[in-house]
């Protein structure tokens, strides 16, 4: 992989990268419909409608019961909701998947600055960083709600290269889902994917990518490899 050639700095995603989630979002999103009068839905169902923030999330599950206006109607109401049961179980029922630690102890260990760019609001991100032991990792933490815009938009990736210092050349993404590779592409950082996290529900093959990397600890193991 000639494009990791210089890689200084790597963003890492989090939910379906770094931690499996989906149960979580399982727990508050059923909590929510209960409120609302509708029947629960599948961890599957959830996990093709991850990645894209929390609005996107409930139009999404609101939008398996009503119309485009009812959608609407019913989106404050559902999006309230859902946040106060998503913040009563943050990581609850989440866990790491393997090899996360052991690949951030690896990039930090080959001299790369981390940052962790989200599309999770950065209220939910901040005490679930916290409460897994990953926050120290980090020089730079973004949620979804941190700046104009999220990924697939390149500006929190593009945010945290000027932070760094570094061109997008020197920065990787490490990611799940089209969201990361496309914000990594239109940015100019090279990327690698993750295949056990969420991808709406499409194979991490259709996603145009640098790279597969069976685990955090394997892409620290591909950046050392390619400097
Ligand atoms: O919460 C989401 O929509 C996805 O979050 P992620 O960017 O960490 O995958
Ligand atoms: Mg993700």
């Amino acid at each position: 992989m000639k494009v990791l050639a210089g890689v200084r700095a790597a963003i890492i995603d989090l939910d379906g990268t770094m931690l499996d989630t989906v149960p979580d979002f399982h727990v508050a999103i059923n909590a929510m419909r209960a409120e609302l009068g509708l029947a629960p839905i599948s961890q599957q169902q959830i996990a093709n409608m991850v990645g894209k923030g929390s609005e996107n999330l409930i139009r999404s599950v609101l939008a398996l019961d009503y119309d485009a206006a009812g959608v609407e109607q019913h989106f404050e109401a559902a999006l309230a909701s859902y946040q106060r049961h998503y913040l009563a179980i943050n990581g609850n029922h989440s866990a790491l998947y393997p090899d996360v630690i052991a690949g951030l102890e690896a990039l930090k260990a080959q001299g790369l600055r981390l940052a962790c760019v989200t599309n999770k609001p950065i209220s939910f991100a901040t005490p679930l960083l916290h409460q897994k032991g990953l926050h120290g990792y980090f020089d730079v933490v973004y949620g979804g709600d941190s700046l104009a815009r999220k990924k697939p938009d390149p500006l929190p990736l593009l945010t945290v290269c000027e932070r760094f210092g570094l061109a997008p050349s020197a920065v990787v993404a490490i990611g799940d889902s089209s969201n990361d590779a496309q914000a990594a592409r239109a940015a100019g950082c090279p990327v690698l994917t993750v295949p056990y996290g969420y991808n709406h529900g499409q194979a991490i093959h259709e996603t145009d990518s640098d790279g597969i990397v069976d685990t955090l600890l394997e892409a620290a193991r591909q950046i050392r490899l390619h400097n």
